[in-house]
């Protein structure tokens, strides 16, 4: 091939992500004199969902914001869940809410996101804010989708009239990422475990999305050269949904994994928080301010609700 494949490192955009957060912060703490909070919530004792959640809440404080982590045992009912988002719904302090997925499988877990309010879902994972971002409205997004354009969108890689291919239909992966593509005028086909002619239909993609969550199960062979190939998969041993060791050579342009997808997803997190809290706290000082007849700084943030 005569050309050469672009490396997508999402672990160096999260790290200039991360600086950039760092001045944001700063200035929020500065004009408010209140340190942002994310709060996570964590149900159960899956050994890798700790180690996410614990990743979230140490990027939270390397931008100079607070984390509030809440972990919760196993067996935690979807009442006892539910009342503990709203404490969280409740605290002004608390800027944004993370409930980690999966929670153990007799929570309704539905039910547990769509109590986040809409103006703390940092994560993007209710109905509403998928809802909102799917019409093209301001809304969070969620998380690892939100990561994966920034990241296409970083590169400056073609995205208008292309043919992408989601492989996985899930509701904070493999729907929103389809919208966000639909929304970038790509032309998307969403593949899922009932869809026929599978390898045909991936064949056809100028962009592909590995978001199943079985480790390898999209093969080199199905891509056709010069292909995005964009793999969110996260499996032990650095392995994605994706043969990405075997496609990359060929690729347009992909995404390593370790230090593809992963690190997006935790920046863009953060930066969302960053946002609503932005939102948040300087709308309470404009209101102080609105009383006492002083002048504000608004920074430039879309109406989230
Ligand atoms: N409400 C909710 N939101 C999520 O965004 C969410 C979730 N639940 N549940 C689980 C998945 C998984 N997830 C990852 C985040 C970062 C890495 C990541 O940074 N991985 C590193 C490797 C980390 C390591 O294993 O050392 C990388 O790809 O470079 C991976 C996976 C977020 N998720």
């Amino acid at each position: 091939m005569s050309y050469t494949p672009v490396l997508l490192d999402g672990k160096a955009l999260s790290k200039e992500i991360e600086e950039s957060l760092k001045k944001r912060v700063a200035n929020i703490i500065r004009q408010t004199g209140v340190v942002p909070v994310l709060a996570t919530v964590l149900v159960g004792n899956d050994p890798s969902s700790e180690v996410y959640v614990k990743m979230k809440g140490n990027a939270c404080e390397r931008v100079g914001m607070k984390s509030l982590k809440l972990h919760l045992p196993e067996e935690t009912t979807t009442g006892q869940l539910l009342a503990a988002i709203d404490k969280l719904n409740n605290d002004d302090s608390v800027c944004g809410i993370l409930l980690q997925h999966p929670v153990p499988a007799h929570i309704n877990e539905r039910e547990c996101f769509d109590r986040i309010a809409a103006e703390k879902d940092v994560d993007g994972v209710t109905c509403h804010g998928f809802g909102r971002m799917a019409m093209n409205e301001p809304a969070f997004g969620s998380a690892t989708p939100a990561g994966i354009m920034k990241l296409i969108k970083h590169y400056n890689l073609p995205i208008e009239g292309k043919h992408a291919v989601v492989v996985g239909r899930s509701p904070i992966l493999g729907k929103p990422v389809a919208m966000m593509l639909l929304n970038e005028n790509a032309t998307v086909t969403i593949c899922h475990s009932k869809t026929e002619g599978l390898p045909e239909i991936v064949k056809g993609a100028d962009i592909v999305v590995g978001a199943v969550g079985k480790p390898e199960f999209i093969k080199a062979d199905w891509i056709k050269d010069n292909a995005i190939v964009i793999d969110a998969g996260y499996h032990a041993g650095g392995i994605g949904d994706i043969e990405i060791s075997k496609v990359k050579d060929r690729a347009m342009a992909y995404t390593p994994v370790p230090g593809g997808v992963g690190p997006m997803t935790i920046a863009t997190l953060i930066m969302q928080n960053v946002e609503s809290a932005e939102i948040q706290l300087f709308k309470n000082i404009k209101l102080q301010s609105d009383i006492e007849g002083g002048v504000v700084e608004l920074a430039e943030t879309p109406a989230l609700l």
